[in-house]
């Protein structure tokens, strides 16, 4: 039977795909109170990704953060139904362009909301995990929204073996070595957000290229410092340097 227009959980009608991940499709969904929402399905075999993303997206209240409203069930399939991102995916809206360059301002903004985002999770030791341009959709004026707690979890935590997490263009060092991370490492992630901002691109091994001059360009070094120990690990912080450096009053 075709999803859109299946009724789900309690009176939440799907209307069209919005998305695919790796994990789930995810599509855009009307409630009972006729309110905009987004209902993630995840395939049978990754219901523990399923209940990773309910237990750590269900406290969150931020606006620059998707939050998960509740757990539902679709043709059998565990699903998880999600505030409403407005926006464009971040990496289609900059795919042929450097987004520092032609769109300074609405990027700034973008990646000072994400800081705020991640702020606020950091505040309760969890670490996203995922930071990329797939998991951010951005409105015109450059608001923006994170969303995809799959992969999120305790900063520290630790597996039976080595894991990498991510996705490889945006990993940390210490992700690609499968050691258990922390906040520094999800900024790291926004860092390479940052170069490919600049740059337009992500360089090898998701390094950015030597930064041209630029008043970011001390951000830039800071968060894409490899020593995780050396490296700017306070979301708050950055927000605040990113803010100061780029001249912007919010
Ligand atoms: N709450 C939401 N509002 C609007 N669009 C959304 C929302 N959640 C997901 N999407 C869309 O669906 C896509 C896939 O979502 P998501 O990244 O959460 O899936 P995933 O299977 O966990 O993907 P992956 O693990 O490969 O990153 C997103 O890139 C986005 O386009």
């Amino acid at each position: 039977m075709p999803l859109a227009g299946q009724v789900v959980g309690e009176g939440v009608r799907l209307v069209r795909p919005l998305g695919r991940g790796s994990h789930s499709v995810v599509y855009f969904a009307v409630d009972a109170e006729g309110q905009p929402r987004a209902v993630k399905i995840f395939e049978p075999h990754f219901a523990a990704h399923a209940e990773r993303e309910l237990a750590h997206g269900a406290g969150l209240d931020h606006p620059r953060l998707v939050q998960v409203l509740a757990p539902v069930t679709v043709e059998g399939r565990p699903a998880l139904l999600l505030t409403y991102a407005r926006g464009q995916v971040l990496f289609t809206r900059y795919a042929h362009r450097p987004a520092l360059t032609f769109d300074r301002r609405a990027y700034l903004l973008t990646l000072a909301h994400l800081l705020g985002a991640l702020g606020h999770l950091h505040e309760r030791s969890v670490v996203h995990r995922d930071v990329k341009p797939e998991n951010i959709i951005a409105e015109p004026d450059g608001s923006a929204t994170l969303l995809d707690f799959d992969l999120s979890g305790p900063a520290g935590e630790t597996f039976a073996a080595p894991t990498r997490m991510g996705t490889a263009a945006f990993q940390s060092p210490e992700s690609r070595r499968g050691e258990p991370l922390g906040p520094e490492s999800d900024l790291y992630g926004v860092g390479i957000l940052l170069g490919w901002g600049l740059h337009g691109a992500l360089g090898p091994q998701g390094v950015p290229p030597p930064p041209a001059a630029d008043p970011l360009d001390p951000l830039l070094a800071a968060l894409t410092e490899p020593d995780r120990s050396r490296r700017l690990g306070d979301a708050a912080e950055a927000r605040e340097w990113l803010l100061r450096l780029a001249g912007l009053p919010y």
